[in-house]
């Protein structure tokens, strides 16, 4: 028993759209407790739909930040309940959804460094806030001052050039400008500006917690070489922001401070306990996957995205290059779609009985190819191509109003995979024999669905043995942080490497279908986003 006493965990986080999730590891890496609060139905107060506030404008999406802040005082209470021995944490690290931001007060650092330990957070932080409502990643209100950035550094590849991306709609440089033109006010009373990553470290250390490069790389605002501020980008928005930022940027895997005597007295973490940077949650999956060299990680979350490791920098215009968590002198390529999970349920709705099985069903009955049909669904505007609504195309690509419920089902899967596969392509990824296709997030544990993934990359696809990545790889960074003069990440992790499963394999026609499909899918969509230009 005494034994079991001494064991020291480490503790991740992932803040991510739908819920806040968390998982301790030990010194072999296993996982020892988990837990985590589902933002609807754990917190029905706040009436989010999907954990967000999407507005009438069709553009316009928000999560309340109390909501955010009451759900980790509950994540607490149910770790404790599920046995974690808070003493024995000896680090944390976190990760949360990417370029949403946070606008703290004027005066809500003094709150942040004298936090009661006998009452919750959220009545000692809520009027910490300028905006009750924060902006996230799904929000495509800034459209205007995206090309008006773009156009301040001298063009869109110039910024990509710089940022590692052009300017997208949901990067919070687009979204803190539009503060700063539509709520000048509330830009003025703002103390700090956080991301959604390193806001869940303030709380945390009980102070404001420095940006981390690998998230810092999602603001259209961070020169990814320099690791610093671009000077140009800044004075878009407004030449005092990097006050509000912080000056400070650091590694992802750095360490930040101890926990604060709140969670110290309240739930019995050891004083000695440090925190260490909270990055992107995309960031932590890719450490939560030790991604290698011939692997491309597809997160079926919220949103479909994919990431590859990349040795060096070769910003494009379609996708994003941000700094590696792992090596801040590495890089990570990503591509993300905002029609993921949320549409799939949609289609499960309407097609399927809301039920999952019967999807499974639908989705089998069909061949590969499905009869040559080919569908998109975008129910928000989404980030590649930038067009919303329904489109089926028939084996001639000519449009049709309506297909039959398992076409649908298949339309919609085959599309999204024919989608992530060409625009990965496009950032550099190539299929070849070695190539891993390893699979997280929700969807992942969808046998039926997988298996389209492999046909379409037309590679096998692993899973790891818990489905989220993000809230693993925030544990490991955790650990690293006090190991990494002594050994490398992959040293580290490498353990972890049986705890992939094969669950998918191509099928042995699936080269042939689906690269010619690809041509298909990749022809129309240029149709379609030359039809909404
Ligand atoms: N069996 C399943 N089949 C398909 N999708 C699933 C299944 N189980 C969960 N999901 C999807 O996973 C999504 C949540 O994924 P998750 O990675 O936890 O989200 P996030 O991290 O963005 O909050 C849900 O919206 C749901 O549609
Ligand atoms: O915008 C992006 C990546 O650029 C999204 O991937 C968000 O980071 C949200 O992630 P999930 O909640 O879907 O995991």
């Amino acid at each position: 028993m005494e034994g079991f006493i001494e064991e020291k965990v480490w503790l991740g986080l992932d803040l991510s759209t739908q819920q806040l999730k968390s998982v301790a590891i030990n010194e072999n890496l296993e996982i020892v407790c988990e837990a985590s609060v589902h933002f609807d139905t754990d917190l029905p107060e706040f009436r989010t739909v999907g954990g967000v506030h999407r507005h009438d404008d069709n553009q316009t999406v928000t999560a309340p930040v109390l909501m955010w802040i009451k759900a980790l005082d509950m994540l607490m209470d149910r770790l404790r309940v599920n046995g974690l021995e808070f003493g024995q944490v000896a680090g944390i690290s976190g990760s949360g959804q990417q370029h949403g931001s946070v606008y703290w007060k004027r005066g809500a650092r003094q709150t942040l460094r004298n936090l009661e330990s006998s009452k919750f957070l959220h009545e000692q932080l809520s009027l910490s806030f300028v905006l009750l409502e924060s902006p996230i990643w799904m929000d495509s209100s800034t459209s205007k001052q995206c090309r008006m950035l773009e156009q301040h550094v001298g063009g869109a590849e110039q910024l990509a050039e710089i940022t590692g991306s052009r300017a997208y709609e949901r990067f919070t440089g687009s979204q803190i400008a539009k503060i700063i033109e539509t709520k000048t006010e509330c830009y003025n009373q703002t103390e700090r500006i956080c991301l959604i990553s390193n806001f869940l470290a303030c709380l945390l250390i009980g102070d404001y917690a420095p940006i981390d490069l690998s998230d810092g790389s999602g603001m259209n605002l961070l020169d990814i070489k320099k690791k610093e501020w671009n000077q140009q980008c800044i004075e878009f928005c407004r030449s005092d922001l990097v006050e509000k930022l912080g000056d400070q940027i650091v590694p992802s895997n750095e360490t930040i401070g101890m926990v604060s005597d709140y969670f110290v007295e309240r739930y019995g973490f050891n004083p000695q306990c440090y925190v260490v940077a909270f990055t992107g949650d995309n960031p932590a999956s890719l450490a939560g996957m030790c991604l290698g060299p011939n692997d491309v990680a597809v997160s079926l979350g919220t949103s479909d995205t994919a990431f590859i490791s990349l040795s060096s920098p070769k910003p494009s215009l379609d996708g994003h290059v941000f700094c590696n968590p792992i090596n801040e002198n590495h890089y990570m390529g990503l591509i993300c779609f905002k029609n993921g999970s949320l549409t799939r349920e949609r289609i499960r709705n309407t097609c399927a009985d809301s039920s999952w099985d019967i999807f499974n069903q639908l989705l089998e009955s069909t061949p590969r190819g499905n009869f040559g049909n080919i569908g998109f669904y975008f129910d928000m505007k989404e980030i590649f191509p930038v067009v919303s609504g329904d489109f089926r195309y028939n084996r001639f690509d000519a449009e049709v109003s309506s297909f039959a419920a398992e076409v649908e089902t298949r339309a919609c899967v085959e599309g999204q995979f024919l989608r992530i596969r060409i625009h990965a392509e496009s950032l550099g990824f190539k299929s070849g024999p070695n190539t891993r296709i390893l699979a997280t997030g929700g969807a992942s544990a969808n046998q039926s669905i997988v298996k389209v993934l492999a046909d379409v990359f037309n590679a096998p696809v692993y899973t790891y043995s818990i489905p989220n990545s993000a809230v693993l790889g925030s544990a490991l960074l955790a650990k690293f942080a006090k190991e990494k003069q002594n050994i490398s990440y992959y040293d580290m992790v490498l353990k972890l490497n049986s705890n992939f499963t094969l669950i998918a394999k191509p099928s042995s026609d699936a080269g042939e279908i689906y690269d010619n499909m690809v041509e298909r899918y990749r022809k129309l969509e240029k149709r379609l986003e030359n039809d909404e230009a």
